[in-house]
C-alpha cells in the first residue's frame, strides 16, 4: 500500500493558504534537535536562521553542526577532502543565529520550535511569533510527546501549523513523522511532506495522538527497562548489552535514554503519567527522577545513566 493511501483525509479551513515551497527557515531552539535540523536544512540548500536564548549557546550550536558536518563529508567525500571542505563552508554560509525570534521571522516560510519540551513555554513562543511571522509562514513543532492541537491553539493559524518530528541524530536518522491536526490544511501538511523530502527524509504521517508513532512504541519500552533494573532484575550494562545484541538495536536503553536526555524523557513520562495516571507503561522510575534532581541529564552534561568525557 502506498504512503499517500494512508494519508488522513482534512478538512479545508476558509483561511488556508495555498501549498507553500520552503526555502527560508527559522528554527528556534539550537540545542541537539535544532542544530541538527538546522544541519540538514542548511546541507539541502534552504536559508536557515537559527535561535537561541544566548550567543554562546548559539557559538556551541555552529560548533556542533561544523563538527557533525566534518563527520559526514569524511565519508561522502573521502575521496575528495578539497571538495568536503568546500561543501562545509557552503552549508555554512546558508546558516545564520540571532537571539531575536522576532526579527528572524518576518521572512520565515517555516518557523520550527525545537526548545524545551514544556507545552506553556512552547505556546508563549508561538503565541509571541503569530502577530509577527508572514501570513503564509508555517510553523511547526519538534514536541516529542505533547499534542500539536495545544500547542497551535495559541496562535491563529492553526490551519497553517502541524508536527514535524524529527528524530536523535537527525543527520544520521531518516524518519521524520508529520503530524497534522484535525485543523491543519491539507495544503499544509503537503508542504511539510515536501519539505520532509527536500531535506532527504522519508516522512511518515501520524495522527496527533501522544508520542505519535515512535515515541508511543519507544519510550514506554525504555521506561520499562529503566523498571527493570530499579526492580533488581538485570545490570543497566547487561540490559543495553541484551537489547543490542539479542534485539538488534543498535543502542540499548539506558545508553538512548542518555542520548536522548534524561530532561526530555521527564518531560515525556511526566506529561503522559499526568494525563493517565493509572497507565502502568506511564509509571515513573526514581532513578530517573533522582538523576534529573542532580542535573545529570545524560551525554549533553557529560553524565546520565553512564559517564562520558
Ligand atoms: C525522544 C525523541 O522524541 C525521538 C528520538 O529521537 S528517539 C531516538 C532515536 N534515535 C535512535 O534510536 C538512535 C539509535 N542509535 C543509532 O542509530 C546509532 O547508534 C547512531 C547512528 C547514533 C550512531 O551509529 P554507531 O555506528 O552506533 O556509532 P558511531 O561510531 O558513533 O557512528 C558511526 C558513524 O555514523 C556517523 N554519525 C554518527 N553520529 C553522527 C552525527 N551526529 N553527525 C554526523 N554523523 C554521525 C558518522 O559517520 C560516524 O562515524 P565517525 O564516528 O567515524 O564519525
Ligand atoms: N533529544 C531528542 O532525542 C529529541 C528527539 C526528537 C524531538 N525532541 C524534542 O525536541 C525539543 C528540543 O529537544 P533537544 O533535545 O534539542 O533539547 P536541548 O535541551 O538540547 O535544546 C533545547 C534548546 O532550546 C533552547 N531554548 C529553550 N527555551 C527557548 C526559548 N524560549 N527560545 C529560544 N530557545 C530556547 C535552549 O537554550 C536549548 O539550547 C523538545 O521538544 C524535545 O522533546 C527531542
Amino acid at each position: 500500500m502506498s504512503f499517500f493511501s494512508h494519508q488522513i483525509r482534512r478538512s479545508f479551513s476558509s483561511s488556508a493558504v495555498r501549498r507553500v515551497v520552503i526555502k527560508n527557515v527559522t528554527i528556534i531552539g539550537g540545542g541537539q534537535m535544532g542544530a541538527g535540523i538546522a544541519q540538514v536544512a542548511a546541507s539541502t540548500g534552504h536559508s536557515v536562521t537559527l535561535v537561541d536564548t544566548s550567543e554562546d549557546i548559539l557559538k556551541k550550536s555552529v560548533k556542533g553542526i561544523e563538527g557533525s558536518l566534518k563527520r559526514v563529508v569524511k565519508k561522502k567525500f573521502a575521496d575528495k577532502p578539497e571538495a568536503g571542505e568546500e561543501f562545509i563552508q557552503k552549508v555554512l554560509q546558508n546558516v545564520s543565529t540571532s537571539t531575536d525570534p522576532a526579527a528572524a521571522v518576518p521572512t520565515s516560510d517555516l518557523v520550527l520550535e525545537a526548545i524545551v519540551e514544556n507545552l506553556n513555554v512552547k505556546q508563549d513562543l508561538f503565541g509571541r511569533l503569530d502577530k509577527l511571522a508572514p501570513k503564509h509562514s508555517i510553523f511547526a513543532s519538534n514536541t516529542s510527546s505533547l499534542p500539536i492541537t495545544d500547542i497551535a491553539s495559541s496562535t491563529s493559524r492553526q490551519d497553517r501549523f502541524g508536527g514535524l518530528h524529527f528524530f536523535n541524530p537527525v543527520p544520521m536518522m531518516k524518519l521524520v513523522e508529520v503530524i497534522a491536526t484535525s485543523a491543519t490544511s491539507q495544503e499544509t501538511f503537503d508542504s511539510l511532506l515536501n519539505f520532509s523530502k527536500a531535506l532527504g527524509k522519508t516522512p511518515v504521517s501520524c495522527k496527533d495522538t501522544p508520542g505519535f508513532i515512535v515515541n508511543r512504541l519507544l519510550v514506554p519500552y525504555m521506561m520499562e527497562a529503566l523498571r527493570l533494573h530499579e526492580r533488581g532484575h538485570g545490570s543497566k550494562e547487561d540490559i543495553d548489552i541484551a537489547m543490542k545484541l539479542g534485539a538488534g538495536y543498535p543502542m540499548g536503553p539506558f545508553e538512548l535514554s542518555d542520548y536522548v536526555g534524561l530532561d526530555t524523557m521527564k518531560f515525556i513520562i511526566d506529561g503522559w503519567s499526568e494525563k493517565d495516571p493509572d497507565n502502568p507503561i506511564f509509571a515513573q522510575s526514581e532513578l530517573l527522577n533522582k538523576l534529573v534532581a542532580e542535573g545529570k541529564l545524560g551525554k549533553k552534561t557529560g553524565e546520565g545513566f553512564y559517564k562520558y568525557k
